[in-house]
This record gives C-alpha cells, sequence and structure tokens, in this order.
C-alpha cells in the first residue's frame, strides 16, 4: 500500500482506494447525527425548468427555502456531458504517481489533491478531486504528455456552456432580489463577462461499507453558486433543519438525468443580506464509482461582496461586512464554518 501525504492537503490512499478493508483512519463516527430521508413529500427538493415563464419568482422562492435545486431544459447537449464525464473517468483512472505529478501544495492551488476542508476533520475522506481555477493546461501536459489537449478542449467547452447558464441563474437570483436589469451590472456578479470560475472535479471511489465512510464533509460552498453535475450516482446530501415536518434531517439529492444541481454559497447569502440559504452539504459513498464536478462562480479577486443596498437599507440593516472572495477563503481556511459569523457587522473578528 502506498500511502501519500502532501504539504497541507491530506491524500491518504493506496493505488486508487483498493484498500484490503476500510482502516480506522477512513472510519468517520457520528455519520448518523441526523436521520437520512429521501426528497419525497415536504422534502422533495424543487426541479426548476430554465423555460419556465415564472422561472425568476421560483429561482427566489427555491434559494430562499431550500438553497438548492435541480435546473432542467439547460440547454447543455447529452454529448458534451458524456464526453467531459469519459475524460474525469480518465483522469481518476490515472496511477497514483502520475495524480500526485499535480499535487496541490495548498488547498486553494490548482491541481490533485483529497478535499479542502480535510484539515477540521481527524479522518480522511473517501475521495480525490481535481481542482481547474484558469486553464487545466500546465497540469495536463504532465499527466499525459502525449495526449493532453482532448482533455483541455472538453475542460474548455464544458467550462463555457456551464459558465453562460451560471451567468443566466446569477441574473434571475438577482432579480428576484429585486435588481433591476439596468442595476444587475453594478453588482459584483452581475457582469458576466467578469464573472470568476473554479472548477472542482471529484471522484468518489466504490465502497464495499460505504455506511462507515464519507465523501466531503459537511460544509457550505464559498462561491455566490455552484452547479453540480454528477454521473447519474447520488451522493449529495443537504442538511434541513427542524421544522414543523419534522426533525433536522439529511434530505439525499436524487441524481436526475439532464438536471444540473444548483446550491446557494456563503457570498450569495452575504450578498442577499441573509435572505437565500448557503445551504450546507455533504457527500455520501455508495457502492458504485461516483463522479461528480462542482463549478464555483464569484467575483473577480479584488472585487469586495457586501450586503446588495437594496436590501440592507433604511428597513433592514446590513448584517455582514464586505468581503473579496479570496478574503473569505483565507477565513474559512482558519475558521471552516465560522467564517460568516467572523464577517458579521457586530463580530469583532480582526482578519489576520
Ligand atoms: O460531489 C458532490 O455532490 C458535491 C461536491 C461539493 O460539494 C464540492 O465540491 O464542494
Ligand atoms: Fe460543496
Amino acid at each position: 500500500m502506498s500511502l501519500h501525504e502532501t504539504r497541507k492537503i491530506k491524500i491518504h490512499q493506496p493505488e486508487n482506494f483498493q484498500f484490503d478493508s476500510i482502516p480506522d483512519t477512513h472510519v468517520w463516527v457520528n455519520l448518523h447525527d441526523h436521520p437520512t430521508v429521501e426528497p419525497v413529500g415536504p422534502d422533495t427538493i424543487p426541479v426548476i425548468d430554465l423555460n419556465d415563464p415564472k422561472l425568476i419568482e421560483k429561482i427566489g422562492k427555491a434559494c430562499e427555502g431550500w438553497g438548492v435545486f435541480l435546473i432542467s431544459n439547460h440547454g447543455i447537449e447529452p454529448k458534451l456531458l458524456n464526453q467531459f464525464c469519459s475524460q474525469m473517468h480518465r483522469l481518476f483512472a490515472l496511477p497514483a504517481d502520475v495524480k500526485l505529478k499535480v499535487a496541490k501544495a495548498d488547498a486553494l492551488d490548482a491541481g490533485y489533491g483529497g478535499d479542502p476542508f480535510s484539515r477540521f476533520f481527524p479522518k480522511y475522506t473517501w475521495s480525490e478531486a481535481f481542482t481547474i481555477l484558469d486553464s487545466p493546461l500546465e497540469q495536463a501536459k504532465k499527466l499525459w504528455p502525449d495526449d493532453y489537449s482532448s482533455f483541455c478542449e472538453i475542460m474548455e467547452e464544458y467550462n463555457k456552456a456551464i459558465n453562460s447558464l451560471g451567468c443566466r441563474l446569477i441574473h434571475a437570483m438577482l432579480l428576484s432580489l429585486g435588481v433591476s436589469e439596468e442595476e444587475l451590472y453594478q453588482t459584483p456578479v452581475g457582469d458576466s463577462s467578469k464573472v470568476k470560475t473554479a472548477m472542482h472535479l471529484n471522484s468518489y471511489p466504490a465502497c464495499t461499507n460505504p455506511d462507515r465512510v464519507l465523501g466531503l464533509p459537511p460544509h457550505t460552498d464559498s462561491a455566490c453558486v455552484a452547479i453540480l453535475y454528477q454521473n447519474g450516482v447520488s451522493g449529495l446530501q443537504v442538511l434541513r433543519c427542524k421544522d414543523d415536518i419534522a426533525p433536522t434531517r439529511w434530505v439525499t439529492v436524487p441524481a436526475v438525468r439532464n438536471t444540473f444541481v444548483v446550491n446557494i454559497g456563503d457570498l450569495m447569502h452575504v450578498m442577499s443580506n441573509g435572505r437565500f440559504h448557503n445551504v450546507l452539504h455533504r457527500v455520501t459513498i455508495s457502492k458504485i464509482n461516483r463522479l461528480s464536478c462542482a463549478c464555483f462562480f464569484g467575483p473577480q479577486a479584488d472585487v469586495k461582496v457586501g450586503p446588495l443596498s437594496k436590501l440592507a437599507g433604511l428597513e433592514q440593516s446590513p448584517l455582514y461586512r464586505p468581503v473579496t472572495w479570496p478574503g473569505l477563503k483565507k477565513i474559512r481556511s482558519v475558521l471552516h464554518d465560522k467564517a460568516l459569523q467572523a464577517i458579521k457587522i457586530d463580530s469583532n473578528y480582526i482578519e489576520g
């Protein structure tokens, strides 16, 4: 068994997760702190048709009530999604020593590594990831010196398609918050030509005893919005807090053909002055391999995001201090799930 540990990022696995049995380092306790429920009845996660005439209203409602929804009729060709999935498979099927040629030196870098939250938890996750920040070219050349272009081309094509979907969804969200078409361009992510994206490719290998391991620990996304592709295998769960219907529970997000999952992240929660729910989520493991790609959308590095002036006026005072995306990531790298507390107006946290 070859185990690897890179600086700051924990990667702890034999060749492509072929463990004889689950080592204690990967066994998570407290996985059943809350019951897991299927997305049925009142726990049905909204599915929104991108061509719905009531799109803006429905998106606003889903972002407030759930912080997650599925988008259908998105217009991205199944052929591209199949090619994208094949390239992801090709990447993660490489031998561990090849993948480690592009290992991240730091959680926020591009390249291969474990999950970015591992340092806050004592156990290793049952997953591996590959982050693309601008272009994957530099890494792809190291992974496939003689044949890197097909990977880069498909990643670029997917990025373009998902980017235009992301920008449409962000517009719909902002409009639902009362921003006018003219005002969109004055908001941190309303100008599509200035929106930044980061892609996070995830592989969750099959496990013979999936109830004892975890793909990703509970977290919110730092970005404004995340759009998730999954290869037809479910695993994502969102936390639904205690309400009139049931106690706090993990709701399984279904893998519905030809849909993407859309998550609200911390920065959109801040921009909406707390109205949109930055959904807490985790990933569970099954007996089947799962691949996913989360594409994160946020503002350019130097743009500060605070509550929209529309929402934080005389009637409701602003809840958060403005923060840049890298600034928030830095606070999260120290405080993990307490980061938003730190940028509350009434907090006295000082950025180090
Ligand atoms: O794989 C998934 O379902 C979710 C991935 C995720 O939450 C992330 O990459 O932040
Ligand atoms: Fe996430």
